[in-house]
């Protein structure tokens, strides 16, 4: 849907989201969630039915959840497409920081990678003898620098954060970030679900307060984990992907395009996204 949304003018297409602009509402910007999914760095071709207003119900949610914190959704008298309403977000445009803001309360993926390489991530020294899924003393505040498009985001450590932003606003993305994720993991653990990590996106608004942007605390962010699953030894048993990576491993030798998903893995990731969402949001 790259053009064809009466009064808005398409500006940017992500992995999975797009990003408009209302005509005559320079402030404001549509975020347009859409049903594609990626895994290995790849979108794959088949959308998981659904998923976008999932996420997008989920964002919102949080958003509420985190009453304390200002957030980016705008309350402006702007008539979204019914089209793409239930997967669309109307936010105030922000001036926004060039900083994944992510926060690892479990040490795996990249972050993992780079622990094994270095004995850190981000320049935070961590305990040794780690292994991959463990759970970190504390939650770190590990942030990466955006990438372009298909490339990895690249973690930084906290100076360079400040050289980006300034001391003021690095020292405001860590706390909050860190406060952000302490309370989320909080709601989710009292869910039977582990929030293993996340990535916060932030901006300064007109008045250069510090808000919560993007899309916030669903799996195209973080990584959700079973907590029964973590506990009995079973680790990463994720609620979104998994089956999709499971099946990719075993059908893909990771050469080329991915193949297709078969009609019951696209099901089954379906469900698993409205498990996941019922479960948070109950
Ligand atoms: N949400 C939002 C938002 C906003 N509320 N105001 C202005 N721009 C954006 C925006 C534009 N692009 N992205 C995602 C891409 N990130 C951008 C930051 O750097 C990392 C990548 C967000």
């Amino acid at each position: 849907m790259s053009d064809e949304l009466p009064g808005f003018t398409f500006l940017t297409a992500g992995k999975v989201r797009d990003l408009y602009a209302p005509e005559g509402h320079d402030d404001l910007l549509l975020l347009v969630a859409n049903d594609r999914v990626s895994a290995f760095d790849q979108v794959l071709s088949r959308p998981i039915p659904g998923r976008a207003a999932l996420l997008t119900r989920l964002t919102r949610w949080w958003f509420a959840q985190l009453a304390d914190v200002p957030n980016h959704l705008a309350d402006a008298d702007v008539a979204v497409p019914e089209a793409v309403a239930d997967r669309a977000m109307l936010v105030r445009r922000l001036r926004m920081h060039p900083v994944e803001c992510v926060v690892r309360g479990y040490v795996t993926g990249s972050g993992y990678a780079e622990y094994r390489r270095t004995g850190s991530i981000s320049g935070l020294p961590l305990p040794e003898g780690l292994q991959d899924g463990d759970r970190l003393p504390e939650p770190i505040f590990t942030p990466a620098y955006k990438a372009e498009l298909g490339a990895h985001d690249e973690n930084i450590p906290f100076e360079t954060v400040v050289d980006l932003v300034g001391a003021e606003t690095a020292e405001a993305l860590r706390s909050t970030s860190l406060r952000i994720f302490a309370e989320a993991s909080a709601i989710a653990d009292a869910k039977g679900v582990i929030l293993a990590d996340t990535k916060f996106e932030f901006g300064d608004d007109a008045e250069g307060g510090l808000v919560l942007a993007d899309e916030v605390l669903t799996p195209d962010s973080s990584r959700f984990w079973d907590a029964a699953a973590y506990a009995s030894g079973r680790r990463g048993v994720g609620f979104d992907k998994q089956i999709v990576r499971d099946w990719l491993a075993a059908h893909w030798d990771g050469e080329g395009a991915a193949p297709d998903l078969p009609d019951e893995v696209v099901q089954r990731t379906a469900d698993r996204y409205r498990e996941l969402v019922e479960l948070l949001t109950a």
